[in-house]
């Protein structure tokens, strides 16, 4: 049976200690680190992800702001808002809550944003430095980011000679979580839709990483025995037997089947999903350290 990743429990440690390293940047006189939160239209579940990332920064002592617009804002309007934010000296962080209702071009927006406060890591400059292995500078999408501390915590920083497959594509968490895992000395498959034979492929990983957005897509079988398994899916689906019109979580791997083969995996939920925003709180802290003059503390 696979040890199972509590994600909660180290998400709870980094979040103590951006807590701690906001303390010390106060005390040295600077002002409290600020993350600032947009978000476009009423999508339940993004108003979720967003109360609590908001609840989360200030548990940090963070600066936290917050734009809920309405569906229909236009680009230009966000695009201005953008600008403030940008100019705003008590903004470290900057987090445009994707998706963006269809009538915004999203690559625009995510453009728009000052590199030194995208701590989702989704501009191009941030994207290219995890590329080309300038990690000391980068911000890293929160999701891999978050992830890759999970798997270090079993598996050590150093991934030399392990094989790991990622499942997914995107350009929020599969292809950065594969650059990652390279950077750890993986020799790193990706694969999607188009993927021959994935069952197979599965079995190859020693760390196989789920990022898909299909319930349950990964069987029991396509996991090789002892591997590392790290389920980034978030779906939500119909759960009869809680009553009727009731739902619950579950993750892009079947979950008690993959257990069995696992040496370790992460759950749904209380796995990757806190992850990703403790390390939305570790990105913010260490830009207000940048912008201050100082060094910037790793994670
Ligand atoms: N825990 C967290 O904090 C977060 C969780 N998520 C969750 O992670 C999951 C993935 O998110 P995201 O990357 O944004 O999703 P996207 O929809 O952007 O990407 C999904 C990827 O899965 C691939 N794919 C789809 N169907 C299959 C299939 N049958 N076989 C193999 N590959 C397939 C797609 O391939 P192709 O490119 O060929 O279409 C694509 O590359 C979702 O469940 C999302 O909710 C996302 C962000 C944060
Ligand atoms: N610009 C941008 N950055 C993001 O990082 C971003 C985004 N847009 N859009 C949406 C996705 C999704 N996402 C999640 C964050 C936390 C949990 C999380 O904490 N999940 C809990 C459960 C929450 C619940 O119960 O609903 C868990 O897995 O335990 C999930 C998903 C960030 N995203």
């Amino acid at each position: 049976m696979a040890e199972v990743i509590d994600g909660k429990s180290v998400a709870e440690d980094v979040v103590q200690k951006v807590k701690a390293l906001t303390a010390e940047l106060v005390g040295k006189g600077a002002e409290k680190p600020g993350l600032a939160v947009v978000i476009v239209g009423e999508d339940p579940a993004s108003q979720v992800y967003v109360a609590s990332k908001s609840r989360t920064a200030k548990e940090c002592g963070f600066h936290s702001l917050q734009h809920t617009l309405p569906a229909d804002t236009s680009e230009q309007a966000l695009l201005k808002i953008i600008g403030d934010l940008n100019a705003d000296p008590a903004v470290n962080g900057i987090l445009v809550q994707l998706p963006l209702p269809g009538h915004i071009d999203s690559g625009k927006i995510i453009q728009a944003i000052a590199p030194e406060k995208d701590v989702d890591g989704f501009h191009f400059i941030n994207v290219g430095k995890l590329g080309t292995g300038e990690l000391e500078t980068a911000f890293v999408p929160c999701t891999p980011a978050g992830s890759m501390l999970l798997i270090e915590r079993m598996r050590g920083k150093d991934l030399s000679g392990l094989n790991a497959v990622v499942v997914g594509r995107s350009n929020i968490v599969g292809k950065p979580m594969a650059n990652l895992l390279l950077a750890a000395n993986c020799t790193v498959t990706i694969a999607h839709s188009r993927t021959r034979d994935l069952p197979a492929l599965a079995r190859t990983a020693d760390i196989l990483v789920a990022a898909v957005g299909r319930p349950e897509m990964v069987k029991g079988d396509w996991v090789k025995p002892g591997a590392t398994v790290v389920d980034v899916g978030i779906n939500r689906i119909a759960a009869p037997e809680k009553g009727e019109g009731k739902t619950r979580l579950v993750g892009d791997v079947a979950y008690a089947e993959a257990a069995k083969a696992a040496g370790a995996i992460t759950p749904v939920p209380g796995g990757v999903g806190p992850m990703t925003i403790a390390m939305l709180m570790a990105n913010t802290v260490a830009s207000a350290y940048l912008a201050a003059g100082m060094k910037r503390p790793s994670f």
